[in-house]
C-alpha cells in the first residue's frame, strides 16, 4: 500500500537525483578538454564528498558519479563555474533540508546511565571533539559557545539530534539550565587569540568560571576546568608535575592567560570547599589535531600552513625551547576518565615526548615536503622555554597515557589542513595566510570579540 509518506519519500528523492542530473549538465556546459587544476578539482571533489555524506542513499549514488565526472572533466571559467556551483549549493541546502538528516549511529543509554552534559566551548577544537565522544557514548549532550574561536560547523553534523543542544552563548553572562556534569572549556587557548583582547579572557576565565560554578551550585552538577600547562609560567622545574607552583609572570603578556587560569583553580577549589561542588581540574598540555582554526596561531596549525603553502617556517626565537604535543583524541580520553574519576587534586594531561621547536620544524618540513625554508624571528617575550608535563598522576590515578605517536597525529592533522586550504581558497574570507601569534591583531577571524 503506497502511504502519503512513501510518496513524499519517493518526491524528495526524485527531486533529488533531478537536481544532481542538473548539476551534472551545468557543469558539462562549463567544461572543455582542458584538464582542471589540483586546487579545482579538489574543491569539486569536497563538494561532492560533502553531498555524500550527508544526502540519503540515491542521492550518494549520483553525487558519487558527478565526482567521478568532475574529477575527469577540466574548467574553463573558473569564476563562471563558481558562481554556478554557489546557485546550486543554495538550492541543494533547500533539497538537504526536505531530506531526512543521518547521524552517527549513538549508543543507547538507559535514563539511569544517561547524562546531560555541559561542554562550554563544545564549538571549539578541544569541545568538539569531546562532544563528539559524549554524544557517540549515548548521553545528553549541551554546547554553549559564543563562536569567538569556535565554529557552528565542529557540531554541526549533531544539530538536530534529538541528545544536542547548541546554545549560542558567552558565559561570562549567567546561565540557567539543568545538567549533570560540566566541562568548561570556553577560553580562548591560542596566545595570539587570548592576547587579542587580554581583558575579556581574563572575564571569561574568571567571570566565565563563576558562572559555571554558580550554575553546578544551584544543580549539583560535577565540573571539570580545563586548566592549563600555563599555570606553571616559564617553569623552574623539569618535567612539571603538579605539584610544582609555577613560574609566572603577573603583568607580562601571556599574564591575562595564565593568571586567570589560576584563579580559575582557585575558583575550583573555593566553590569545592565552600559549597561542596565536585571539581575536576584537568590541566592541558599542548594539543593538536584537526578542527585547529586555521588561524589559530599556534606552532602546528602555522608550520603544518606554512609547509602546505610554501612559506617560510617562521621559528620563535632561536627554537630551542621545547614543547611536547598531545593529539586531541588522547586529551579527550584523559578528559572523560578525569571526570569520572574520584580524583579532585589537578592532573597533567598531555605526552611527555618533548621536541625542541627547531627539531619540530624539520618534522612538520620533511612529513609535508614543499620547498619552504625554515628561517628564525625574533622571540616571543616571556615565551617559555621548556615544557614536559610528568604524567605519573594521570597514569596512576586514570590508568591514562597518551597513545598516539606524533607522526601519526601530524599526518591527521596535515590531511585536515589540505582540506581547510582548498575551503579558504574558495571563500570569501581567504584565511590560509598563517598567524604571526607574536601579533594579536594578525588574528582576523572577524568576529567582534570587543564587548568589555
Ligand atoms: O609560528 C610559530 C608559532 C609558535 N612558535 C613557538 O612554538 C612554541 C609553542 O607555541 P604555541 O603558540 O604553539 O603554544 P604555547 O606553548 O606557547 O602556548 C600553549 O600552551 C599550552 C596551551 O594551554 C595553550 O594551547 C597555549 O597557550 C613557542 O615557543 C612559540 O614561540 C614558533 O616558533 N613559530
Amino acid at each position: 500500500m503506497i502511504t502519503v509518506k512513501t510518496m513524499k519519500r519517493w518526491f524528495t528523492s526524485i527531486t533529488a537525483v533531478a537536481f544532481i542530473l542538473a548539476v551534472i549538465f551545468n557543469w558539462s556546459l562549463l567544461v572543455s578538454s582542458k584538464k582542471p587544476s589540483d586546487v579545482e578539482r579538489a574543491f569539486v571533489s569536497d563538494k561532492a564528498q560533502h553531498l555524500a555524506d550527508t544526502g540519503d542513499e540515491k542521492l550518494q549514488a549520483t553525487t558519487k558519479l558527478a565526482e567521478e565526472k568532475n574529477s575527469v572533466v577540466g574548467v574553463t571559467n573558473l569564476h563562471e563555474a563558481l558562481e554556478k556551483i554557489q546557485e546550486l549549493e543554495k538550492r541543494l541546502r533547500d533539497i538537504e533540508f526536505r531530506i531526512p538528516k543521518k547521524y552517527p549511529e549513538v549508543e543507547f543509554l538507559t535514563y539511569k546511565d544517561r547524562k546531560r552534559i555541559l561542554v562550554t566551548g563544545g564549538a571549539g577544537f578541544v569541545g568538539s571533539h569531546l562532544v563528539d565522544r559524549l554524544m557517540m557514548e549515548g548521553h545528553e549532550v549541551i554546547v554553549v559557545d559564543n563562536f569567538f574561536t569556535g565554529r557552528r560547523r565542529n557540531v554541526e553534523h549533531w544539530v538536530g539530534h534529538e541528545n544536542f543542544e547548541l546554545i549560542h552563548h558567552d558565559i561570562v553572562n549567567p546561565l540557567y539550565i539543568e545538567v549533570d556534569q560540566i566541562y568548561h572549556l570556553a577560553s580562548p587557548a591560542s596566545p595570539p587569540h587570548y592576547m587579542y583582547n587580554p581583558v575579556k579572557t581574563i572575564k571569561t576565565n574568571t567571570v566565565g568560571t563563576i558562572n559555571v560554578f554558580g550554575l553546578a551550585k544551584r544543580v549539583g552538577a560535577r565540573v571539570l576546568i580545563a586548566s592549563t600547562s600555563e599555570v606553571y609560567g616559564d617553569p623552574e622545574v623539569h618535567p612539571q608535575t603538579e605539584s610544582y607552583w609555577g613560574h609566572v609572570n603577573p603583568i607580562g603578556p601571556r599574564a591575562c592567560y595564565d593568571e586567570s587560569k589560576r584563579i580559575s583553580e582557585t575558583l575550583a577549589y573555593s566553590y569545592g570547599k565552600q559549597e561542596n561542588v565536585q571539581v575536576r581540574v584537568a590541566r592541558i598540555f599542548n594539543t593538536y589535531g584537526p578542527r585547529m582554526h586555521i588561524n589559530d596561531g599556534r606552532v602546528v596549525s602555522n608550520f603544518i600552513l606554512q609547509a602546505l603553502t610554501g612559506q617560510d617556517i617562521t621559528i620563535y626565537g632561536s627554537g630551542k625551547q621545547t614543547r611536547s604535543f598531545q593529539y586531541v583524541s588522547d586529551l579527550v580520553d584523559g578528559l572523560i576518565k578525569l571526570q569520572n574519576s574520584n580524583y579532585s587534586l589537578p592532573v597533567n594531561l598531555g605526552n611527555p615526548d618533548e621536541h625542541t621547536i627547531e627539531e619540530f620544524a624539520s618534522i612538520i618540513h620533511e612529513m609535508v615536503g614543499g620547498k619552504s625554508m625554515i628561517i628564525n624571528k625574533d622571540a616571543m617575550e616571556d615565551d617559555p622555554q621548556r615544557r614536559k608535563p610528568d604524567i605519573t598522576r594521570a597514569t596512576n590515578m586514570l590508568g591514562w597515557q597518551p597513545l598516539v605517536p606524533l607522526q601519526k597525529g601530524i599526518k591527521k592533522t596535515v590531511t585536515f589542513f589540505r582540506r581547510e586550504l582548498m575551503r579558504s581558497r574558495h571563500s570569501e574570507r581567504n584565511l590560509h595566510n598563517p598567524v604571526d601569534s607574536r601579533n594579536a591583531n594578525s588574528i582576523h577571524n572577524g568576529e567582534d570579540y570587543n564587548d568589555l
